[in-house]
């Protein structure tokens, strides 16, 4: 479906700088192919190289999979961004941000970790010099894996754009509102909600509440795309035409040593430039930022007994070649009624061959008690067992089994789940935030065993088997 932004007019002109978000517009859709225009008629009709474009603008294009697959982004700007002195490594450079992972930058363990929130910096920090790698697996030079970050920043970026060539960025604020700057137009994130800045875009990122914290997934080689629904039918989980994406709007004149800093194999670039990257007039295209209201989102769940796996939670997936097994799903566990009968409600122990990292943004989580805290992180790798904490247990067990409808209210946990196996970066072994006594929190659990129990509760009939043990008692 081609979609043209219908409120934009030449007297609608948007030059207003990076730190004005005071005209956010959006278009409505996901995976559509989109069309904006900040001045009427600069999009060439018809084609998309001409000889000369309108208003004597250059164009470009951004192409998020190879020629050959279908997913372009066509943009005419005010100068290419090719227009700028060579590459060199940031200085300082940035040391925290990892894109390969292997022996020499990273270790594996199967134990159970969990973070507590990280204290926000009281040096001035923005987003890049915030941004930590906390584990991931795969390359992005071999184009299959991901990495999992988080950001702690207090300051918005001044006078320099990033981009990141190495994967789509899932960001998702913990706290304070994000106003993100793209190619595209102007993107206001608050948590709660979600953006995609896809690989190769350019952002920058501007903080209108100061301190500000949140948790990235990115995906190297792939892109996120909404799960089927199965037999669930048309409706429901995250609907295509909640997904929002950003409205033309352009930055004009010089602006003298901009900085444009480029993520290349996990490694910082910088190079400068005498004008704004934000010079797009006009673009259409699929391949477009976006931001998602996770209250939005349209739960289902069972409405008669047992747990279901939180995969009916998914609100996008990456997908590998494997059909069904995702290289990255970002799964949520929002507010919703509990209603199973004679079930045990919280998640069930379990081992997944899949790799579970969590993250809260705000409230508490159903299967924690104490200690899993908004900004917080947890960690549970391929089969490493996990659960419903004691404190949690006994509370569900002491309910019992009349327990009636119940609603989860004030939480907004989440979950990256990945098939590849993650390695974890030293900087997060080593954290003072690492929570030494997490393993704890199931020590308590009591065997509840009893084999008096189980035999009276049998209905009375000897087996052969029972004989045998009171002979041997006897
Ligand atoms: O481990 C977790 O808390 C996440 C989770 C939730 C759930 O309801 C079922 C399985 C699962 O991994
Ligand atoms: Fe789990």
């Amino acid at each position: 479906m081609e979609k043209k932004s219908q409120h934009q007019s030449s007297s609608l002109i948007r030059k207003t700088d990076g730190e004005d978000f005071s005209d956010l517009n959006y278009e409505s859709g996901f995976g559509n192919s989109f069309s904006s225009e900040a001045i009427d008629g600069a999009l060439p009709r018809g084609q998309n190289s001409p000889l000369v474009c309108p208003f004597g603008l250059y164009a470009e294009q951004i192409s998020g999979t190879s020629f050959t697959s279908p997913r372009k982004l066509n943009q005419r700007r005010i100068k290419p961004s090719a227009t700028h002195e060579p590459f060199k490594p940031r200085v300082p450079a940035h040391g925290k941000l990892v894109s390969e992972f292997d022996k020499s930058n990273s270790y594996t363990t199967p134990t159970q970790l969990r973070w507590k929130p990280v204290d926000i910096p009281d040096s001035p920090t923005d987003f890049i010099d915030g941004l930590y790698t906390i584990c991931g697996a795969g390359s992005s030079f071999l184009r299959h894996g991901y990495a999992i970050h988080m950001y702690t920043a207090n300051k918005s970026m001044d006078n320099c754009a990033f981009c990141n060539a190495d994967g789509d960025f899932l960001v998702v604020p913990q706290k304070g509102r994000l106003w993100i700057a793209t190619e595209c137009g102007k993107l206001e994130v608050s948590p709660g909600e979600i953006a995609v800045l896809p690989q190769g875009f350019r952002f920058a990122v501007s903080l209108p509440d100061g301190p500000s914290r949140g948790y990235i997934a990115e995906i190297f080689g792939t892109h996120f795309q909404l799960p089927d629904l199965g037999p669930i039918g048309a409706n429901g989980l995250a609907a295509p035409r909640d997904f929002l994406v950003p409205t033309a709007w352009f930055e004009e004149g010089s602006r003298l040593g901009y900085t444009i800093v480029q993520k290349f194999g996990g490694e910082l670039f910088t190079a400068r430039q005498d004008f704004s990257p934000f010079n797009v007039v006009a673009w259409h295209g699929n391949y477009v930022p976006y931001k998602y209201d996770l209250s939005k989102f349209c739960p289902f769940n069972t409405v008669l007994v047992d747990h279901g796996d939180p995969s009916i939670n998914t609100v996008l997936t990456a997908p590998t070649d494997k059909p069904g097994v995702a290289l990255l799903d970002f799964v949520i566990f929002p507010p919703r009624w509990l209603v199973a009968e004679h079930t045990f409600r919280p998640p069930y122990y379990h081992r997944n061959c899949m790799s579970e990292f969590m993250g809260l943004i705000r409230g508490g989580y159903e299967a924690k008690a104490d200690g899993f805290l908004p900004g917080g992180a947890s960690l549970h790798s391929c089969m490493t067992p996990h659960g419903p904490d004691t404190k949690t247990y006994e509370a569900t067990i002491a309910r019992g089994s009349e327990a009636g409808p119940y609603k989860i209210t004030d939480t907004m946990a989440f979950m990256f789940e990945s098939c590849l196996i993650p390695r974890i970066c030293p900087w997060a072994l080593e954290s003072p935030f690492m929570d030494h006594d997490y393993y704890r929190c199931w020590i308590g659990l009591r065997s509840h065993f009893s084999y008096e129990e189980a035999d009276n509760e049998s209905d009375g009939e000897l087996t052969m088997w029972d004989m045998e043990q009171r002979i041997l008692c006897a």
